[in-house]
Parts: C-alpha cells; sequence; structure tokens
C-alpha cells in the first residue's frame, strides 16, 4: 500500500498520521484532498461509533480503505465530559482555545490530584467488502491550571504529563507521536496490519 485516506478534516490529526504512517513509507491523503466528501454526522454516543460512522461513510463513497479517527478528553471530575463532545465543547464552530477556557473554568478550585484525566482514540478501519476493524488507546493525565506550550493540538497546551512534568503541547512532535493515545492505537493496528488490510496491505 502506497496511499491511505484518513477521514478527517482536523490538520493536528492529518500532520500526526502523515508523520506516524512516513515510517511504513504510506502517503497519508484526507478530506481536505476530498472537498466533495460531505461531512459525516457524529450521531455516535462513544468514540467507536462515531470512529465507524465515518470510516465506514467515507469508505462507500471513495471505495477505497480509509481509517477514520475519533478521539476525545475525558476528565474524571467531569463524569467524563467533554468525551465524544470535545471537538465543540464551547459551541458548533470548534475552537480549541475557548474549549480550553471552558474546561478550566469547569474545574476552576478543583485541586491538582483530583484533575485526572485521560485521551481516548479509536480509529476504525473501513475495506470495501470488509468488515469494519477498530482498534484503541488511551493516554493518561492531569488537566493543568493554565495552558503551557505551542505543539500539538485541541486540547495539548493543558494537558499534563507528571512523569515529563511538562504539557502535550510542549513536548516535540515525535515525543507525543510516541506516547499519545493515537500513538498508541497506531502501534495496535500496525500489530494486526496484515490480517486487517490484507491483500490490500501487500499489494496497492
Ligand atoms: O489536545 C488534544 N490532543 C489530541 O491529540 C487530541 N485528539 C483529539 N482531541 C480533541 O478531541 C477532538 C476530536 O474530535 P473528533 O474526533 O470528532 O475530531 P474533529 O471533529 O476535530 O475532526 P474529524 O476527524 O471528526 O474530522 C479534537 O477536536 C480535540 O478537541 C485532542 N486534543
Ligand atoms: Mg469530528
Amino acid at each position: 500500500m502506497k496511499e491511505i485516506v484518513i477521514a478527517t478534516k482536523n490538520a493536528g490529526k492529518v500532520r500526526e498520521f502523515a508523520a506516524m504512517f512516513a515510517k511504513r513509507g504510506i502517503e497519508v491523503k484526507s478530506l481536505l484532498d476530498f472537498p466533495d466528501v460531505p461531512d459525516v454526522e457524529e450521531t455516535g454516543s462513544t468514540f467507536v461509533e462515531n470512529a465507524k460512522l465515518k470510516a465506514e461513510a467515507v469508505c462507500q463513497r471513495l471505495q477505497r480503505p480509509v481509517i477514520a479517527d475519533d478521539s476525545g478528553l475525558a476528565v474524571d471530575a467531569l463524569g467524563g465530559r467533554p468525551g465524544v463532545h470535545s471537538a465543540r465543547y464551547a459551541g458548533e464552530d470548534k475552537n480549541d482555545a475557548r474549549n480550553i477556557a471552558k474546561l478550566l473554568h469547569e474545574l476552576d478550585g478543583v485541586p491538582m490530584e483530583k484533575r485526572t484525566a485521560r485521551f481516548h482514540c479509536a480509529l476504525a478501519v473501513a475495506i470495501p467488502g470488509q468488515s469494519t476493524a477498530i482498534v484503541e488507546g488511551t493516554c493518561d493525565g492531569y488537566i493543568a491550571e493554565a495552558p503551557r506550550g505551542e505543539g500539538g493540538f485541541g486540547y495539548d497546551p493543558v494537558f499534563y504529563l507528571p512523569e515529563r512534568g511538562k504539557t502535550m503541547a510542549e513536548l516535540t512532535p515525535e515525543e507525543k507521536n510516541a506516547i499519545s493515545h493515537r500513538a498508541k492505537a497506531l502501534e495496535k493496528l500496525n500489530e494486526q496490519w496484515d490480517e486487517i488490510m490484507g491483500e490490500k496491505g501487500r499489494t496497492e
């Protein structure tokens, strides 16, 4: 396989997938390269359901192998919110800075030891004529009291990794791509690659 489509318009995800697939010599295309593909409504109640919805709709449309990523942040003190609503937490128009401001406001006064959180990533792999495969990854951390760092995207500036003494946004792209929820899901996909991709993995 020389090329794979990631069913996303999120440029941050595209960057990370491109870096991670480059190691396999596979070029990443995204929905930014296929502007005619309509948006898929994320009506599922779990990351897995939404990843499947996105992968299957885009695979159906393009008739080629497609990976979709549904991901987000679950904060324990907020009963798992923002969860599947992470992208649009502060409103329909998707704004990382406003999402972070809302999250910090909701956690106002919550002490550090109770600010535990976890990033989730579900990847769905849809291939024409096959059943959809799912892999998942998570990454544990804490929600910092103020944003720090310029890297990554989304909530990375407030996702604090105690073992590194840094937020996810203070890591280099290589460091993030070695430990993130997305990296862990991709590691699992890598382990199952031949089984999931079958002939497609070897010949296309
Ligand atoms: O700090 C972060 N570091 C990450 O590594 C990360 N991964 C996901 N997220 C958050 O979760 C939403 C996903 O929602 P989501 O899976 O629906 O994606 P999206 O709507 O942005 O794009 P698409 O793939 O659906 O087109 C994103 O927008 C972010 O807010 C992250 N935040
Ligand atoms: Mg989305």
